[in-house]
């Protein structure tokens, strides 16, 4: 009503005015008049995109949760879906434990564990490895993917805190075949999360072999997390592997990673293709299915990674994750002060409440 009241009045200043210029006024009035209908059916059309955008919800994020709250109802491979207390106790463990690189191994002979069973069946009362000392076995979980395919990137991604850091605990590179052994990270002396060689192209055949000696013979193994790359999907070397973990009775999970490459709006129905042709269906071990982003320069990004922490430890034995207390590693001095900086604020927060309530009772 308001634009229409404005029109016209514009109407009339038009008419008086240009006549002076040599403009007909008749002329003009008409244009006025069918721009009057097409005012009004614009600002119908305006209100209704107001209305609507008001009714329907804003398009949510198809990050890691997302997928794995849909999938649990769609697919046939089992996936996580957490609480907040979940995601909760997970985070409180990782961020609480003491995280330090134990050992990187070349040889699964001089691997602690491998190094006394390999001199016990070779007769030998003292193994003697460099190893030998430095801690006691605990459950391991290994990552394993083609070269590139994001596993170190992820390694720092569950053993840092959330949103506000982002440690690097491994090196990460963009050119393929970068890590070169197994790599064991201890986890606040609750499970080594071990990083792996890449396999593929650029993978070198002794990696191959080390890798796969560790996946056979490994007593300490609890579970494999797969990373698969989540924009091309699977290929005949992560075929393969598939095959030959099956085969040897070995745990296994998948996890499609960098899921950051495919565009939110056309993520489910890739997924949902890209595992219909996968051979993931046909497997006679259905494995546990995870949706992450490792990315290291955009933490908020980074997602689906609780998920994952959640399996680990599950896989490692620890169901009662309420109760679970890491080793815990010692606070930078930045993190004391903001801790100290928290304290004080809530403290005068709270007297600044007693005080307001002092002075309404008054
Ligand atoms: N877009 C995107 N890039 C990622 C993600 N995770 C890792 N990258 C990038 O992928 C590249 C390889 O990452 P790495 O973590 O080194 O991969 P890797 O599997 O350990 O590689 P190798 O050790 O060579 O086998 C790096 O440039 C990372 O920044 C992700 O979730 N999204
Ligand atoms: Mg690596």
């Amino acid at each position: 009503m308001k634009e229409l009241y404005l029109f016209r009045h514009a109407a009339r200043s038009v008419t008086s005015s240009n006549v002076s210029r040599g403009l007909d006024p008749n002329k003009i009035r008409s244009w006025l008049d069918n721009s009057s209908d097409h005012l009004q059916e614009t600002s119908s059309a305006i209100s209704e995109i107001h209305r609507k955008s008001k009714t329907s919800k804003p398009t949510s994020p198809i990050d890691g949760p997302y997928l794995n709250n849909y999938f649990a109802n769609k697919s046939d491979l089992p996936v996580s879906v957490l609480t907040s207390m979940d995601r909760g106790n997970v985070s409180r463990i990782i961020n609480d434990s003491e995280i330090r690189l134990d050992w990187s191994i070349y040889d699964l002979n001089k691997l602690p564990g491998e190094d006394r069973r390999a001199a016990a069946e070779a007769g030998l009362d003292q193994p003697g490895t460099s190893h030998e000392n430095k801690g006691q076995l605990l459950p391991e979980v290994i990552l394993l993917g083609r070269c590139n395919v994001g596993k170190s990137s992820l390694v720092n991604a569950l053993m840092s805190n959330n949103k506000q850091s982002a440690t690097t605990y491994a090196k990460v590179k963009q050119s393929a075949g970068y890590t070169p052994c197994l790599n064991f990270y201890n986890v606040g002396g609750l499970f080594r999360l071990v990083d792996s060689p890449g396999y593929g192209v650029k993978g070198k055949p002794w990696q191959g072999e080390l890798t796969m000696r560790y996946l056979a013979e490994r007593r300490e193994l609890k579970n494999c997390f797969l990373i698969l790359n989540g924009d091309l999907g699977l290929n005949k070397y992560d075929e393969l592997i598939l095959e030959a973990l099956v085969e040897m009775g070995v745990q296994f999970d998948i996890i499609f990673n960098k899921i950051d490459k495919i565009k939110n709006e056309s993520r489910i129905q890739h997924y949902e293709e890209l595992i219909s042709r996968s051979i993931l269906n046909d497997l006679k071990i259905k494995p546990r299915m995870y949706f992450a982003n490792s990315i290291e320069n955009d933490l908020k990004q980074r997602t689906g990674i609780n998920e994952i922490r959640y399996g680990i430890l599950q896989s490692c034995g620890y169901s009662d994750l309420q109760t679970l207390k890491p080793r815990r590693r010692r606070k930078t001095i930045n993190e004391t002060i903001e801790k100290i900086k928290e304290k004080n604020a809530r403290k005068s927060l709270k007297a600044q409440a007693k005080a307001n309530l002092q002075h309404d009772i008054h």
